[in-house]
């Protein structure tokens, strides 16, 4: 696999959203350098969440970007994607990775650095790390952790730390000064009135720092 993308679209799957229009406008803008995580609703049922990322897979495979799936692991498996991600509520790390394989890539929620170092010493290859600032795409949230809790978890690993809660590309350069590899976001491009130009202005944020 070509290095690890820095910016990371979370499709949303909200009422009323388009993830697949806004997938494609995002890679038509970021290209191979984009992950897309397919995350669907918690009472999405595995047929939608298969055929959502098996469209995604699809349109990351002609693009050259990676595709995750987020909690749902199987479906990863079952359309091929690149990997997984779980959070505390999933399977834990050392299982997802057992069903993932070796070489899958599988990110992991730390919100702190002993979290973090845990993760990765159970197989996780990037750590998702936030809520870095108040977000309205997710409910039952701890508080925001900001720049410092990113510093403390990135410090902490080896890992690249993707920041993830409310990031925009106004936020992301303090996150990245502060040692995120990368961001994650749902509403900053799906929200966007132009989502390509949302995607290429959080690509520019990211690598204005380092
Ligand atoms: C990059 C990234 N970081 C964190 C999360 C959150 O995962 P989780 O804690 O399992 O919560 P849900 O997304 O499953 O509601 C993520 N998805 N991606
Ligand atoms: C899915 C998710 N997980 C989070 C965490 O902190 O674990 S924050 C979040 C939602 C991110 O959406 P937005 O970019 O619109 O704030
Ligand atoms: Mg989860």
């Amino acid at each position: 696999m070509p290095s690890f993308g820095r910016l990371h679209l979370v499709t949303d799957t909200r009422p009323g959203r388009d993830p697949l229009a806004v997938v494609r406008a995002a890679l038509s803008a970021a290209g191979a350098e984009l992950v897309v995580q397919v995350r669907v609703e918690d009472l999405a049922s595995d047929r939608e969440a298969y055929d959502l990322a098996g469209r995604v897979t699809d349109l990351c495979a002609a693009a050259g970007a990676t595709c995750l799936v987020n909690d749902r692991l199987h479906v990863a498996l079952a359309v091929g994607a690149a990997g997984g991600h779980v959070g505390a509520l999933d399977l834990p790390v050392d299982a997802a990775r057992r069903v993932l394989g070796p070489d899958a890539v599988l990110g992991a929620t730390a919100r702190t650095g002993e979290a973090g170092r845990a993760a990765v010493a159970a197989g996780a290859t990037y750590l998702g790390v936030g809520p870095c600032y108040p977000t309205s795409t997710k409910d039952g949230l701890p508080a925001p952790i900001g720049p410092a809790g990113i510093a403390a978890v990135a410090g902490a690993v080896d890992v690249p730390v993707i920041a993830i809660g409310g990031v925009t590309a106004a936020s992301a350069p303090e996150l990245v000064a502060a040692g995120a590899y990368g961001v994650a976001v749902v509403g900053a491009v799906s929200s966007a009135a132009d989502p390509a130009r949302a995607t290429a202005e959080l690509l520019a944020a990211i690598t204005a720092v380092r």
